[in-house]
């Protein structure tokens, strides 16, 4: 059996229910995974705390974690600087820990050409109507920017061919069971894997 963990991505577009499922996911009394805190340089909201929701840092701070190459991706998502650390993802890992990251869509790009065998997950919407009246209902953005999201969200939908499984998330609770099921599956794949190449070598 592999010691190493699976590195779970779940991405998607703005307004998609990302956060809403990533907390549902960890809020389960059997999660399995380890939450990896991303560094932002946006401003804590009412009720989050530094270390635990995101490290919030300033702008210089955080270009200095780029420049020492301290991050395994990052983007700019309106605004403000979002990335995931690399030390913490690698060092769980290799703890034979599975690493959960929930990321926008630019990073989720730049993990999948740094670490081809992670577990991509694309969560996509009922319907863009539904897209749409979610991102008005969290009420967090003007007119202007619901358009420009939507415009978003089109392309990235249409750019799903990079990852492994695509969740919809009709239900929050299903969704949480579909990406449970995803990474069991995914962890009885790797151990057949192994075991039929251990059987290949006792053979020989
Ligand atoms: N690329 C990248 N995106 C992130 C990271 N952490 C959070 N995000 C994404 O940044 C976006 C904004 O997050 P946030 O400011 O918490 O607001 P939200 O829209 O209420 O979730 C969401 O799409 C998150 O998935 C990260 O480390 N890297
Ligand atoms: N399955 C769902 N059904 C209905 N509303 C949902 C569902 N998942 C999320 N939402 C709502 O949609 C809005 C956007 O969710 P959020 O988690 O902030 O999205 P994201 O992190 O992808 O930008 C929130 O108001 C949230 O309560």
């Amino acid at each position: 059996m592999s010691d190493k963990g699976i590195l779970i991505v779940l991405s998607g577009p703005s307004g998609v229910g990302k956060g809403t499922v990533r907390k549902a996911v960890f809020s389960r009394p059997d999660a399995k995974f380890e939450y990896s805190i991303s560094m932002t340089t946006r401003k804590p909201r009412e009720g989050e705390v530094d270390g635990v929701d995101y490290f919030f840092k300033s702008k210089e701070e955080f270009e200095k974690l780029i420049e020492e190459g301290k991050l395994l991706e990052y983007a700019q998502y309106v605004g403000n600087y979002y990335g995931t650390p690399v030390d913490y993802v690698k060092e769980t890992l290799e703890a034979g820990k599975d690493v959960f990251l929930e990321i926008e869509v630019q990073g989720a790009k730049q993990v999948r050409d740094k670490f081809p065998d992670g577990l991509f997950i694309f969560l996509m919407p009922p319907s863009l109507d539904e897209l749409r009246n979610r991102i008005v209902g969290r009420g967090t953005e003007s007119v202007d920017l619901i358009h420009n999201r939507m415009e978003a969200a089109r392309k990235e939908i249409e750019l799903t061919s990079m990852y492994d499984y695509i969740v919809v998330n009709d239900d929050v609770e299903r969704a949480v069971d579909k990406i449970n099921a995803i990474v069991q599956a995914e962890h009885c794949r790797s151990e057949r894997v192994i075991d039929k190449y251990i059987e290949m070598l006792e053979v020989k």
